[in-house]
């Protein structure tokens, strides 16, 4: 089957078979084609699709060449008109043949349709159809963490921003056409930027000078503030590592009053795949010398008793969830399907599953880790939350058991309630919980940046327990702020219910390298890690270095 037959069945078929687009046709062996070429060609297709139709119907293609189905015909035409190669089929191939001889009539009826939308060029057309094919991703900005490992927001302003107008507010950023850049106000090194220009081909993100965080995924990290009294840290779920990297970027930052030992981040990654994309990730932002990365390792496997763990006064997890706050997650364009008969197109939804039957939408939830689930009605949704939520529970308990850990961020990209406040609350009424001394960390008591940002847990969902609810920080999607959808708890050690309980030390009778005493810097990232405590790191294998 050719890479057209190919790509018009992904198009027209059913979205409950096989998941998302690019699932379908990365996951799928029955395919032909190179993966890339499929997907590029669907995708593009459908962003244009509106148009295409136009042009089809306008020259009456499907009436003269009745073999052609419409999917086919747009495919054919996407490439003839506005592919750089023009059709992928060699020059006598009857496909190629048949619609070749349409040409200039195709042409002629594209210009009418950019004409249509004032669009003055060719290429004004298609940022046209790129920014209706961003879909909710249009209405948000762009964020930018500056990596403090390897550059500073000065520097940034200077270089990399040095074009950027400066706007006081967040809606200018979105809303302006020119490059604007808005300072946050809550999480340091954090800027948020005019979407549509392209930071990925800079100097600055090609060397991890910056990175492209969602500013709510940003709150976890900077809520935990690991600092030199923290001990080593844990990433319990770790890859691609934006929140790894960042632990580190803190851990340096608050090099000023240092630890009196170097400061290690444990990063578990179960996935093996992943491990090796955090990797990367952690090498590229300049954190590599203060990270131990688990490929492959679960977390829940980790003992908390082992004397590799003992130092570790901070944890943070970020665990797998249904992902229901991305922004964009979903967002296919709307194909639009040229009607045989050419008084009436026809519209079909595409959804994360790829098109849909005709009009028809059926959603296909996919997790943040990739696992998709057509959702065929609410009962399945349900059973998947709480499946997940059991998950998210346990990670917290074994969190808990943890024996010099005074801190811990919880945290999801979910707006469901099941996964946030209710697993809270969960772990709250655990035993581990209230033998240890875990409670949620009161607002007041919160670093500056997330003690005022507004959105905060829910007080239904906390049994009414205003403390608990307003400890609990929320972002949505249509909160008018710029952000995804996420959900954060901070977790601390009570130490008076610790100490009644046997097992906790209060702060002053830690151990120098755990209350802050002593002053030495942090692990540069040239430095040898000649630390006792690190002597058996080649013994244990799930880290690598
Ligand atoms: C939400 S993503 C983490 C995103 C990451 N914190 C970041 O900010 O870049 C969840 C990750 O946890 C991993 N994971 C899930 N369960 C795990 C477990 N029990 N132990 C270790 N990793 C796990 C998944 O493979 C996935 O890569």
């Amino acid at each position: 089957m050719s890479l057209y037959h190919e790509a018009a069945d992904i198009l027209t078929s059913s979205p409950s078979q096989g998941g998302s687009l690019k699932s379908r046709i990365f996951k799928n062996s029955k395919f032909r084609s190179p993966p890339n070429q499929l997907y590029a060609l669907v995708l593009e297709t459908s962003k244009w699709s509106p148009v295409l139709t136009e042009v089809i119907q306008g020259a009456d293609l499907l009436k003269l060449e009745r073999k052609l189905t419409p999917a086919l015909s747009l495919l054919l035409v996407h490439d003839l008109l506005l592919a750089k190669g023009g059709i992928a089929l060699p020059k006598a191939h009857g496909l190629r043949v048949c619609i070749e001889k349409y040409k200039g009539r195709l042409s002629s009826e594209l210009t009418r349709a950019r004409l249509r939308r004032k669009s003055p060029s060719l290429r004004a057309l298609k940022l046209e159809m790129n920014k209706a094919a961003a879909g909710e991703e249009a209405n948000y900005p762009r964020w930018v963490r500056i990596n403090g490992l390897r550059s500073s927001v000065e520097e940034q302003l200077e270089t990399t921003f040095a074009g950027y107008s400066r706007a006081s507010r967040i809606q200018d950023v979105v809303t302006k056409a020119d490059r604007h850049l808005y300072m946050d106000p809550h999480v340091p090194n954090l800027v948020a930027v005019t979407r549509g220009f392209d930071l990925t081909a800079t100097e600055a993100y090609t060397s991890g000078k910056i990175i492209l965080q969602d500013k709510a995924s940003c709150f976890p990290a900077y809520l935990l503030d690991p600092g030199p009294d923290d001990g080593d840290v844990i990433d319990a779920c770790a890859a691609p590592g934006n929140k790894t990297t960042h632990l580190a970027s803190i851990l340096r930052g608050h090099g000023a009053a240092s630890a009196s030992r170097p400061q290690t981040i444990y990063a578990f990654e179960k996935d093996g795949k992943r491990a090796e994309t955090l990797d990367k990730m952690v090498t590229l932002a300049g954190s590599k010398s203060m990270t131990q990365i688990g490929a492959g390792e679960d977390f829940l496997n980790a003992d908390p008793h082992s004397d590799r763990f003992k130092n570790v006064g901070a944890l943070l997890l970020d665990p797998s969830c249904s992902g229901s706050g991305i922004v964009g997650r979903d967002s296919m364009p709307e194909l639009h399907l040229p009607a045989p008969n050419p008084k009436a197109s026809h519209r079909h939804t595409v959804t994360a599953a790829g098109a849909g039957a005709e009009d028809s939408e059926l959603r296909v939830v996919r997790d943040d880790d990739g696992i998709e689930t057509v959702m065929s009605s609410d009962a399945v949704l349900e059973k998947r939350l709480v499946t997940l939520s059991e998950f998210q529970v346990s990670l917290l308990l074994h969190a808990f058991e943890f024996p010099a850990a005074r801190k811990i961020t919880y945290s999801t990209c979910s707006v469901h309630a099941v996964e946030n406040e209710q697993v809270v609350m969960a772990v709250l009424r655990s035993e581990v919980a209230m033998k240890r001394g875990w409670r949620v960390l009161r607002r007041e008591r919160q670093v500056d940046g997330m003690k005022n940002w507004p959105v905060r847990g829910l007080l239904d969902a906390c049994g009414g327990d205003k403390a608990i609810a307003d400890g609990c920080i929320r972002s949505y999607k249509d909160d008018g702020l710029g952000v995804m959808g996420f959900f954060v708890a901070p977790f601390v050690r009570d130490d008076a219910l610790a100490v009644a309980a046997g097992e906790g030390r209060r702060r002053e009778e830690m151990p120098m390298e755990l209350n802050g005493g002593g002053v030495q810097g942090i692990q540069d990232d040239d430095d040898d890690d000649d630390d006792d405590d690190h002597e058996d790191d080649d013994e244990w294998k799930g880290f690598s270095d």
